[in-house]
């Protein structure tokens, strides 16, 4: 792991998406220095028509992965979806020095180790889940009312690396919400349950998160979603349980009823879906471990059958 010798100060966000675009804002009103990396027509795009995050149009330089260029990120934000992530990493090496610390946004349990191994071993890639925000992008309009929390560090951080405080320090700058728990790994497992409960019930479902706030046909549907994620997590030797579950209903209920999963948003704008990273993986984990996820591969053949495989 490197050592940080410095504040962040360079910020490079690749996916001006919805969480881009609101973490791209955050960092740009608080004087950072931030990019946005892409490549050929994307490049061209967000050069001409700069994105809009809650109305305000938001102009950050772009970095073009196609043309050499001196500038390097302390901080490298991924967020684009999983079809994108090996492209992302290609573009994102350019920018990418040594002492570069890497966040992934990126729903799933593996986008840091594919990142990992796609940059090499000097930048230091940590843990991240993104909690609680309710980021929406229509176009190239993006809006959100909750930002939410970046809860990240190393898979345990019983005390707190230089690296990670560079994070922390650099996310309470830009107004910024963050938690470094002690245990990661659990911290992914809950948000992997998180999503393959709500996002794909509210996929399959055309449903906005109010839907799932009260009991009924639409909580019951991510109830057994999520006892599936809790039986292989187990076999995973995860130790997901009803307190997660009743933590994940506490965030739930302070969503905006009218909010709209990423996974939602994407079947309505007839985008491929990341189902093969979130009931993909418990169908995969279920055979491997013997165990049943009826559920979760229902909603693989819905979700494959109505947008195509991503
Ligand atoms: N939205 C939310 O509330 C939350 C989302 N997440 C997760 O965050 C990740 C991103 O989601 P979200 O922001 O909603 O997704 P979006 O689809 O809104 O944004 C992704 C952006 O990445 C761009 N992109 C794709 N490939 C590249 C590339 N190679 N180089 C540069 N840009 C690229 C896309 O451009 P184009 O449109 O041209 O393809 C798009 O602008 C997902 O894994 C999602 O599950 C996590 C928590 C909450
Ligand atoms: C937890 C949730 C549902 C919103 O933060 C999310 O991760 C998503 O929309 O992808």
């Amino acid at each position: 792991m490197n050592v940080v010798t410095h504040p962040i100060e360079r910020v490079a966000v690749i996916g001006a998406g919805a969480m881009g675009g609101m973490y791209a804002a955050h960092f740009a009103r608080a004087g950072f220095d931030v990019r946005f990396i892409a490549r050929a027509d994307r490049a061209r795009i967000l050069r001409d028509s700069a994105v809009t995050v809650n109305g305000e149009p938001l102009r950050v330089p772009v970095v073009d992965a196609d043309t050499a260029r001196s500038w390097t990120a302390d901080l490298v934000i991924f967020a684009v979806k999983d079809r994108h992530l090996r492209a992302a990493i290609d573009e994102a090496a350019m920018v990418v020095a040594p002492s570069t610390i890497v966040l992934s946004v990126l729903n799933g349990l593996d986008s840091e180790e594919r990142i990992a191994t796609g940059l090499g071993s000097a930048p230091s890639v940590l843990l991240c889940v993104a909690m609680a925000m309710d980021a929406e992008r229509a176009g190239d309009d993006i809006h959100f009312r909750q930002a939410g929390r970046l809860v990240f560090g190393h898979e345990h951080n019983d005390e707190v690396s230089p690296v990670v405080r560079a994070v922390q320090d650099a996310l309470t700058r830009a107004g910024l919400e963050w938690e470094t728990p002690p245990d990661m790994r659990h911290r992914l497992w809950w948000k992997f349950m998180v999503n393959v409960g709500i996002n794909q019930a509210s996929a399959v479902l055309d449903a906005p998160y109010g839907a799932f706030q009260h009991d009924g046909d639409a909580r019951s549907l991510m109830a057994a979603l999520v006892d599936e994620v809790i039986d292989v997590a187990h076999a995973e030797g995860v130790d997901l349980g009803p307190d997660d579950v009743d933590a994940w209903h506490r965030v739930l209920a302070g969503q905006p009823a009218e909010g709209r999963t990423s996974m939602h948003q994407d079947v309505v704008a007839g985008r491929p879906t990341e189902v093969e990273s979130f009931g993909g993986r418990v169908v995969e984990l279920g055979r491997r471990y013997g165990i049943p996820t009826p559920f979760n591969q229902a909603i693989v053949w819905v979700l494959r059958a109505r947008t195509g495989r991503a």
